[in-house]
């Protein structure tokens, strides 16, 4: 691993000598931003792989379950049963020992009958099948339950399939309250960006917390923080007063490329991919995310990282989530589904990060 990190500093002193003539967007940009943008960008994939690369645990004989990580996903409703099962199911596919599911009643059969991997708890409840009077019991009774494991989380996945049902998002209100208290990290996506985006207080300046916006969730970031539209022609300085507006959380941007910043560092990785746009591709990157960042966490305990654990894990969700994308179109073309692309998790993380690898 030693022999890794001097080649990846090297590498980046490399890279930042040639900075000279660099178009950058903005001259407010600060020396984080210029070594990340310079490097993440510009359409080569080496220096996100290498990033992958530098946090990914070898698998060794002598580590026990639950050390390659035990993530938990908050989401799960009538409606949406595949997106809580798509990230879910991803983080396991990348490594994670266990994985959690904490949904509703009705999800909850339907979402075991997926998969027998993983673990689903079916605690939240939504109006329609509450009485107003059970309400403050019902709500008690869910964040016992959810704290029962909380200490056990490496990260927490908030939101795919959630719903928007007020009396389910007040319960996560609470989860997302305990999650900061017992300092566990928490990637919000889909209906959790609903929620946060309408109760910012939930988010703001907690390090750990990284957003995971799509087209639509960033439009309504950017207007609920910066109270204006979104600036395509000022993008990365854009993204980069949304996650300082909201106290230097990680923000995802999800799209053509993803961009990423924490208010401070910004990158993009636009390597792979594909042009399907097929549901679910979403749910599957905020699993990786958490994964990565729960890995990227346990090196930063050990050594010193040139970038937070968030953005690393937000780099190196998005490198392999795309490079898998792109080995399912090269195989199922215009039918690529989602499922198919959890199918190549496995093949894609192996190309960037060989088990046989003797670096740690
Ligand atoms: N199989 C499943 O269970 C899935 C459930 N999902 C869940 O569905 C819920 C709502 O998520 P959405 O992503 O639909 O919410 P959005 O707020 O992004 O989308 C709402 C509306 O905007 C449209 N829209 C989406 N992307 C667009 C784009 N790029 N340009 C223009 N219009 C666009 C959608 O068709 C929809 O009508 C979330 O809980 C999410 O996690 C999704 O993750 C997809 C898969
Ligand atoms: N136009 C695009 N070209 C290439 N890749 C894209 C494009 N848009 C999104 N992606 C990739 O797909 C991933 C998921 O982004 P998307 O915008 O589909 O999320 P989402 O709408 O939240 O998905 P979900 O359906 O799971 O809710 C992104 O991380 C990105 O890598
Ligand atoms: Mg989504």
């Amino acid at each position: 691993m030693v022999g890794f990190s001097a080649a990846v500093i090297r590498r980046q002193q490399f890279l930042l000598r040639c900075l000279v003539g660099y178009n950058i967007s903005s001259k407010n940009l600060s020396y984080t931003t210029i070594k990340m943008q310079s490097l993440v960008s510009g359409g080569s994939p080496d220096f996100a792989i290498s990033i992958l690369r530098s946090i990914t645990p070898s698998l060794d004989s002598s580590r026990h379950k639950g050390q390659a990580g035990k993530i938990a996903v908050v989401g799960g409703c009538r409606e949406y049963t595949g997106a809580p099962y798509f990230s879910a199911i991803s983080a396991l596919k990348i490594g994670a020992d266990l994985s959690h599911v904490f949904c509703t009643k009705d999800a909850a059969a339907v979402i075991k009958s997926y998969s027998p991997e993983l673990i689903v708890h079916p605690i939240l409840e939504e109006s329609y099948s509450v009485r107003d009077e059970d309400k403050k019991s019902i709500s008690a009774k869910v964040i016992e339950e959810v704290d029962k494991w909380m200490e056990r989380f490496d990260c927490l996945v908030i939101g795919p399939g959630l719903g928007r049902d007020p009396f389910l998002l007040d319960c996560v209100s609470d989860i997302m309250k305990h999650a900061r208290q017992s300092n566990v990290p928490v990637v919000i996506d889909g209906d959790g960006l609903f929620l946060v985006t309408n109760c910012l207080e939930l988010v703001s300046g907690y390090p750990l917390a990284v957003l995971t916006p799509n087209v639509n969730e960033y439009k309504r970031l950017v207007q609920k923080v910066l109270q204006s539209e979104v600036n395509d022609q000022n993008g990365t300085q854009q993204l980069v007063s949304l996650a300082k507006g909201i106290g230097g959380v990680t923000i995802l941007r999800k799209g053509g490329s993803d961009f990423i910043s924490n208010g401070d560092a910004v990158g993009a990785v636009s390597a792979f991919g594909s042009p399907r746009r097929c549901g679910g591709q979403g749910d599957i990157l905020s699993g990786s995310v958490a994964v990565f960042i729960s890995w990227a966490r346990q090196c930063s305990a050990k050594r010193e990282l040139s970038l937070s654990p968030t953005v690393m894990g937000c780099i190196a969700g998005s490198v392999l989530l795309r490079k898998a994308a792109s080995h399912a179109f090269e195989s199922k073309g215009r039918s690529t589904l989602t499922t198919d692309i959890i199918d190549y998790l496995g093949r894609s993380l192996e190309e960037f990060c060989p088990v046989t690898r003797r670096d740690k």
